[in-house]
């Protein structure tokens, strides 16, 4: 699903307009009509006093008129405009009119004296600013959303919390519990920064033209489901061991053997044939107890990686999770580098060496996939002051050095030449020990089963959240553990394959 910019939105709304022949008026119905299904789905309770702060604009106008249909449904709701300027769209002026005509309870706040006490309410909905924002807030807008967020109440924002710049940083807006936003994605909603001011993020339908979206032009994408069922490569009738792949993860150090265990296994539970370990002697009899599928592959240390010699063929390979950083595995992941041509995900410790040796980065095959978080990133390509700045420099990056970088993070962004995907399925779960290792060996199975890189990328982050979606279902969020994503990735499949779990 494209992520487009505010810009970009006011375009597609003018052209459904007029590609689809509606008013906007109607447009503003649709919206409205698509946040009131959704809210009295969440919200049943119609006893709960629901407080809706609008702006002026068309998002104003939205808040209204999610009043009305709230208050025809027999919620009990307090409408508001907050008058931070004067200049009332058509349809914001026209839900004012009919909000009175309807008898429902109504306020203008010009000053801080009329701001209702927020305490008498359970839910805040804010239409305060949406999409039109300019500039920074200040006056009646900034304290009411200051009071607004020192409330401790629901706050449920209609299309964007108010106050966020949906392209650029945003240093101060609603804090939202929910945000619910119409049809198109926008990338501010997706960004850690934000997370504060966003909350929880629905994408809801409101009709607008496909051939507007459609002329739309983008490199940003939410990764959706249908995306991944597209890039999933259909399984043979006639698939044996040997030709499904063959995985081979490098890895672990005296008491971090796990490490490759969890890789290996969700390697082989996401579809190769073979999956082979390298590691240090200490590492065989763990991974050959726990994981009798896998073949190990000793190193003459017994404690950590000296060398990286083997006489098989994999087909692929994931490697750094819990090697350490020794100056011999240094060594021996540089020569490893120098002779390696195979699609690779490089994680953790490999991470860390090449922020050490930059020059290094040079050696890696066109299109090798790094899975850093925010930390180890920041240990390749320097502090960043804000988002933008983070993507506009990892980008950089990756293209310098002709490489995938996956940042980890609630909202995974895939960064893969000029191209951003941001993926939404996971849950804060996924926060656990041991995540990012079966991450690895889930993309290097993609890799040996010859996924392209870029698709690797995409399908390896997709399932890998989408596990934890799935396993919510059975098992506490503060039960999770990384062998629940592993044994999720076959559910994981049947979800995208047959849409069978919703997520
Ligand atoms: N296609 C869709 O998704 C649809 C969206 N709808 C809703 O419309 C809003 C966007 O509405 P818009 O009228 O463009 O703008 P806002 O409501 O966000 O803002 C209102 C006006 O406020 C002014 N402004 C901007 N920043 C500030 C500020 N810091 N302080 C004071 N005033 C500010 C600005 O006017 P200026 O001329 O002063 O710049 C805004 O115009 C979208 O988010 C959806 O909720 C439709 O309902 C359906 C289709
Ligand atoms: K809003």
């Amino acid at each position: 699903m494209k992520i487009l910019s505010a810009g970009q939105i006011r375009e597609i709304d003018a052209k459904t307009i007029h590609y689809e022949g509606i008013s906007s008026l109607e447009l503003m119905k649709h919206a409205a009509g698509a946040f009131y299904d959704w809210f009295t789905k969440k919200y049943t309770d119609k006893n709960d006093a629901i407080l809706i702060l609008s702006g002026v604009g068309n998002n104003g106008g939205d808040g209204l008129m999610v009043a009305r249909l709230l208050h025809k449904a027999g919620y009990r709701v307090q409408a508001c405009v907050v008058e931070y300027s004067e200049n009332y769209t058509e349809d914001c002026a026209h839900n004012v009119r009919r909000v009175k005509a309807e008898n429902i309870p109504f306020k203008r706040i010009t000053k801080e004296k009329e701001i209702p006490n927020f305490s008498e309410y359970d839910i805040l909905i804010d239409a305060l600013f949406g999409t039109g924002l300019s500039r920074e807030i200040t006056g009646i807008a900034a304290e009411v959303i200051k009071k607004m967020n020192e409330s401790g109440k629901t706050i449920v924002s209609i299309d964007v919390p108010g106050g966020l710049f949906p392209d650029k940083k945003t240093t101060f807006a609603v804090e939202a519990d929910e945000t619910v936003t119409f049809q198109i994605p926008k990338l501010a909603l997706y960004l850690p920064d934000n997370y504060r001011f966003v909350g929880n993020v629905t994408i809801v339908n409101i009709g607008l033209s496909e051939k507007a979206i459609a002329e739309a032009s983008t490199n940003r994408y939410l990764i959706e489901k249908k995306d991944i069922r597209e890039l999933l490569k259909p399984l043979s009738k006639f698939a044996h061991k040997g030709t499904q792949g063959h995985a081979l993860i490098i890895g672990g150090s005296l008491g971090k053997t796990g490490t490759v265990c969890l890789a290996s296994k969700a390697a082989l539970k996401t579809g190769c044939g073979l999956v082979s370990a390298y590691l240090p002697k200490c590492g065989t009899p763990v991974i050959q107890t726990h994981f009798p599928e896998a073949m190990a592959i000793e190193d003459d240390n017994s404690a950590f990686i000296t060398h990286i010699d083997y006489d098989i063929s994999p087909n692929a390979i994931g490697i750094g999770i819990g090697m350490g950083k020794r100056e011999e595995t240094q060594h021996a992941f540089y020569r490893f580098l120098q002779k390696n041509a195979l699609p690779m995900v490089i994680d953790a410790d490999g991470l860390n060496i090449l922020s050490l040796h930059p020059e290094w980065l040079d050696l890696l095959p066109p299109k090798t996939i790094l899975t850093p978080h925010p930390k180890e990133l920041s240990r390749l390509i320097g502090e960043w002051s804000d988002d933008y700045e983070k993507i506009e420099k990892a980008t950089a990056f990756a293209q310098k050095y002709r490489l995938i970088v996956i940042i980890k993070g609630a909202y995974s962004l895939i960064i893969d030449s000029d191209n951003l995907y941001v993926n939404d399925s996971g849950t804060p779960a996924l926060a656990t020990a041991g995540s990012g290792d079966v991450l690895t060996g889930i993309i290097a199975s993609l890799l040996a089963q010859g996924y392209e890189p870029g698709h690797a990328a995409r399908v390896g982050v997709y399932l890998h959240g989408l596990t934890a979606n799935l396993t919510q279902q059975t098992i506490h969020p503060r039960s999770f553990v990384a062998s629940d994503i592993i044994d999720n990735i076959g559910n994981a499949y049947f979800t995208i394959e047959n849409g069978m779990i919703k997520k």
